[in-house]
């Protein structure tokens, strides 16, 4: 499903998080949204997923509007994993990933064979399937965040929009979702990550949306993300390096070394 953002406008109150921001999400693609805290990224996933109006432009799903889609069949066409990790019940694992089987199961009735199947794959790539029988109040912080991410991978939609997967996981399972969400895209999905780790970022992505005051400041290549672009956005200068012949990008000093002492004498 091609997913495409025309001159979309958030505001909340008098402030304008987003402004007439021009985006398209093809099958196929990984994705990495960047941008500094309070960008606008959280509120543009989410009003690409229609959880936020905006109150102007419109999102279009293969074309048409998310009024003629249906909100049922949306949430089977596109999943969504929100940004913290907070799980508020005394769920087990496996109960929390069959969730994701929502949108496709039918009022009142239990889990398919289908479903089932689907749940394993999810519990499995995403690492969790020895956690399967405990309760999620009982796991880490990345342990919980990887549930999190099995139960959007169960609902095995064309879509899946990722509000920071890989915040709180080690350089490991950092890696290992990154590999998946790459192989997600290969297989047909459209996926798009946000992310705060220029170097996976620009490793693993295919096409970089660098979001910055609510204003796409590039659409393009991870290669086209620019010295120049990372210090306007971040504020930072950029290290760049290459390894096993890809090229990495990640941030070395604040450009504006006034406040380092605050933040305990950054070199
Ligand atoms: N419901 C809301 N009401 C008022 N302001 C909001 C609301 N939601 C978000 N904002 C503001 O909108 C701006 C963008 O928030 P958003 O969460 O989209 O940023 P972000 O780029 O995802 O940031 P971060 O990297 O810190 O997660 C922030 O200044 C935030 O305070």
């Amino acid at each position: 499903m091609e997913i495409r953002a025309e001159g979309l406008e958030v505001r909340f109150g008098d402030a304008r998080i987003l402004g007439d921001v021009w985006l398209t999400l093809r099958p196929g693609e990984l994705v990495g949204l960047i941008g500094p805290n309070g960008a606008g990224k959280t509120t543009l996933l989410r009003a690409l997923a229609d959880l936020v109006r905006p109150t102007r432009g419109v999102v279009r799903y293969d074309g048409k509007p998310r009024s003629a889609l249906g909100r049922a069949v949306l949430a089977r066409r596109l999943a969504f994993l929100a940004q913290g990790d907070e799980v508020n019940w005394a769920l087990r694992v496996d109960h929390v990933v069959e969730l994701g089987r929502l949108p496709h199961r039918r009022a009142f009735a239990g889990p398919s064979q289908k479903d089932r199947d689907a749940v394993e794959r999810a519990l499995q790539a995403a690492g969790v399937a020895h956690l399967r029988f405990r309760a999620c109040s009982t796991l880490s912080g990345g342990e919980r965040k990887r549930v999190l991410l099995a139960r959007a991978l169960a609902a095995e939609g064309e879509v899946l929009l990722a509000d920071e997967p890989v915040a709180a996981l080690d350089p490991l399972h950092q890696l290992r979702i990154m590999q998946l969400l790459r192989s997600t895209a290969r297989g047909g999905a459209g996926v798009v990550a946000v992310l705060h780790d220029l170097m996976l970022a620009t490793r693993f992505c295919d096409r970089i949306v660098l979001l910055c005051a609510g204003s796409i400041l590039l659409d393009g290549d991870p290669a086209e993300l620019s010295d120049a672009l990372i210090r306007k956005a971040y504020g930072v200068t950029a290290f760049r390096g290459e390894q096993d012949g890809q090229p990495f990008v990640a941030p070395w000093v604040p450009c504006d070394r006034s406040s380092d002492e605050s933040f305990g004498g950054l070199r």
